[in-house]
């Protein structure tokens, strides 16, 4: 089974995909940071590095559906519901949402974004969406702490625009996602790390929602 955590910068995915990790005992694939060559040029000059640091992303997402599909390869011979790998973010992100904010703030000319689309459309077309999609929806407030609690240098100069644009984009994102279950988490008030009945809680709505897939025989 594949779950896949998805939200805004800061919105609290990595930490809850190693938590649920722990927890269930499963695999989980994070989006790496340390050794992207592109991400702090990025944040430097978005109109230079745009393209460059999508196709990059582009590759790196692509890569973990090919590994994805291995674990799952493996893991075969067991119930589908005992063993999952855990994705922390999604390709389906980095078109409709990063790539799609860049071309409309202008910071992503129109040939770019173009050519862009297209490889990912014929990615798009390899990758098997996951059976269990988690939204983490957090407001401004919310994800400037975390990004300055995290406190990666590069990061703090990501305007309040830029995150409210992203919010937007993956808002309409959610609510037009038809690829599989969605759970929709509102983590404004939601502290899983810190209180382990909001981890309780997280936790039983994801069980709801394994019972029904359960059910359904996927
Ligand atoms: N397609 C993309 N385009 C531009 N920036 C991206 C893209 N994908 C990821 N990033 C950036 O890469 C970094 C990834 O950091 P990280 O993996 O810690 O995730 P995050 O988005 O901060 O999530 P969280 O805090 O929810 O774990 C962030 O600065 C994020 O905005």
């Amino acid at each position: 089974m594949h779950i896949a955590i998805t939200g805004n910068i800061g919105a609290g995915k990595t930490t809850l995909a190693a938590q649920l990790a722990t927890y269930y005992g499963w695999d989980v694939l994070y989006e790496a940071v340390e050794g992207n060559p592109y991400l702090a040029d990025f944040y430097d000059d978005m109109p230079r590095w745009a393209f460059n640091l999508q196709v990059y992303f582009l590759n790196s997402r692509f890569d973990q559906v090919r590994k994805i599909r291995e674990i799952r390869k493996a893991h075969r011979h067991v119930n589908n519901y005992t063993h999952a790998v855990i994705q922390d973010r999604t390709i389906y992100e980095d078109a409709a949402i990063f790539a799609r904010n860049l071309r409309e703030s202008g910071s992503m000319t129109e040939r770019d974004y173009e050519t862009y689309q297209t490889l990912f459309e014929n990615m798009k077309s390899l990758v098997r969406p996951p059976d269990l999609m988690i939204y983490l929806r957090a407001d401004l407030p919310k994800l400037r702490a975390q990004i300055r609690k995290r406190g990666r240098l590069f990061e703090q100069s990501i305007s309040d625009e830029y995150l409210n644009s992203l919010n937007r984009l993956y808002d309409e994102f959610s609510a037009a996602y038809r690829e599989g279950p969605l759970l929709v988490l509102d983590v404004n008030e939601l502290d899983y790390a810190g209180r382990p009945d909001d981890f309780a809680e997280v936790v039983r709505q994801i069980d709801e929602r394994l019972v029904a897939l359960a059910g359904k025989g996927n």
